[in-house]
């Protein structure tokens, strides 16, 4: 008997979700919710992943725009790749789906997971260090990234053995593609780490309208700083144990390694600012700000950089 192929949704699929759809469509069954425009030119011409994650052009895959869906199909696992602003309204537009499925979070900023665990009865976090961007509505490009994927279950390592199967399974469907994807058995701390990439460079990027390399700029080193060493008060106060032993040397790795992986390409928030959409700042920068002043730490870095980028989304039809 053929093995069953795992059942995936791919919930808010954009940049993101359709990459992730076309490199597991090799060996999963997997449908999308996107975009009208989306759905469109990929049922015309089928969905194509360049880069490397390899050459992909994908032609069997469904793609909904509204959650009028078959009732009774279960999935073995629902991955959101909506923004996180989005998060709670695409979870109660597909409450019904989330019900019965692993549901997994495969986005930027800190809250999601908190958000998708009252609608799921399982929840997966993950992290995606990996740019992805646009060629046109059918056809993404994958040009680089500083870390493999990483999930594990939310909130921590303490589950049954029937969930870290899962888990393991989830992965497994993730190398079969070619996909290295690494268990994390702390993926708040994963989920901090990432955020801290997010925090000092997604902002700068947008109002700067500079690709990721340029913000090594010496002129930058001080408020980079300042972000960092901020994000790492409040994420002690949080009971986070990041990876690194200092601030300073994670503002080293940010420099010397990880804007360097990024080079050329620009981040998410650039493209939203750019594209005058809502930004994601009130998930990384915003929420650390939020969270130091529950602790009475002070986050003036922070704050600035979220006011900023309220100013922006706010003035963007002056602005660009
Ligand atoms: N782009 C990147 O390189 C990276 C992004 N990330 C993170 O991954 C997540 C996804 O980012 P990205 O793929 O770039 O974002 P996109 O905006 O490209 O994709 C999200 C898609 O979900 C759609 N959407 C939102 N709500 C609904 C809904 N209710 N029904 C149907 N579709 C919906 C959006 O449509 P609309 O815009 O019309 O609302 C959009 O097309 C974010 O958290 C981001 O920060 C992480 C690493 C890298
Ligand atoms: C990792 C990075 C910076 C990749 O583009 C990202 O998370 C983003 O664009 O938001």
């Amino acid at each position: 008997m053929p093995e069953k192929r795992p059942s995936v949704l791919i919930l808010g699929a954009g940049a993101v979700g359709l990459s992730f759809a076309a490199v597991l469509s090799a060996h999963s069954e997997v449908s999308v919710v996107c975009r009208e425009k989306y759905a469109k030119a990929i049922y015309e011409k089928g969905l194509e992943l360049s880069g490397i994650w390899g050459e992909h052009l994908i032609r069997e895959i469904i793609c909904y725009t509204s959650p009028d869906m078959p009732a009774g199909k279960n999935y073995d696992y629902t991955i959101i790749t909506a923004k996180g602003t989005d998060t709670e309204n695409i979870c109660n537009e597909y409450v019904k789906v989330l019900r019965n499925t692993t549901a997994v979070s495969f986005q930027n900023g800190i809250g999601n997971e908190d958000i998708i665990q009252r609608y799921a009865p399982l929840v997966i976090g993950g992290t995606v260090s990996t740019n992805f961007g646009f060629i046109s509505d059918r056809h993404l490009i994958i040009n680089s990234q500083s870390d493999p994927v990483k999930a594990g279950i939310y909130p921590d390592s303490h589950c049954s053995s029937k969930e870290a199967d899962i888990l393991t399974s989830f992965i497994t469907m993730f190398s079969k593609c070619g996909i290295e994807v690494i268990e994390s058995k702390d993926i708040r701390s994963e989920i901090w780490s990432k955020s801290l990439l997010n925090v000092a460079v997604n902002p700068l990027a947008a109002i700067l309208k500079a690709p990721i390399k340029k913000l090594g700029d010496d002129d930058l080193k001080e408020t980079i700083s300042g972000l960092i060493n901020e994000t790492f008060l409040v994420a002690e106060a949080e009971g986070i144990d990041l990876p690194w032993e200092s601030p300073d040397s994670y503002a080293s790795y940010l420099r010397n390694y990880q804007l360097n992986a990024f080079g050329e390409v620009y981040p998410s928030m650039y493209y939203d600012i750019i594209n005058a959409k809502r930004t994601e700042i009130d998930l990384l920068n915003g929420y650390i700000a939020k969270t130091g002043r529950k602790y009475g730490i002070e986050t003036p870095y922070n704050t600035c950089i979220t006011n900023l980028i309220h100013c922006f989304e706010k003035s963007r039809r002056i602005l660009f």
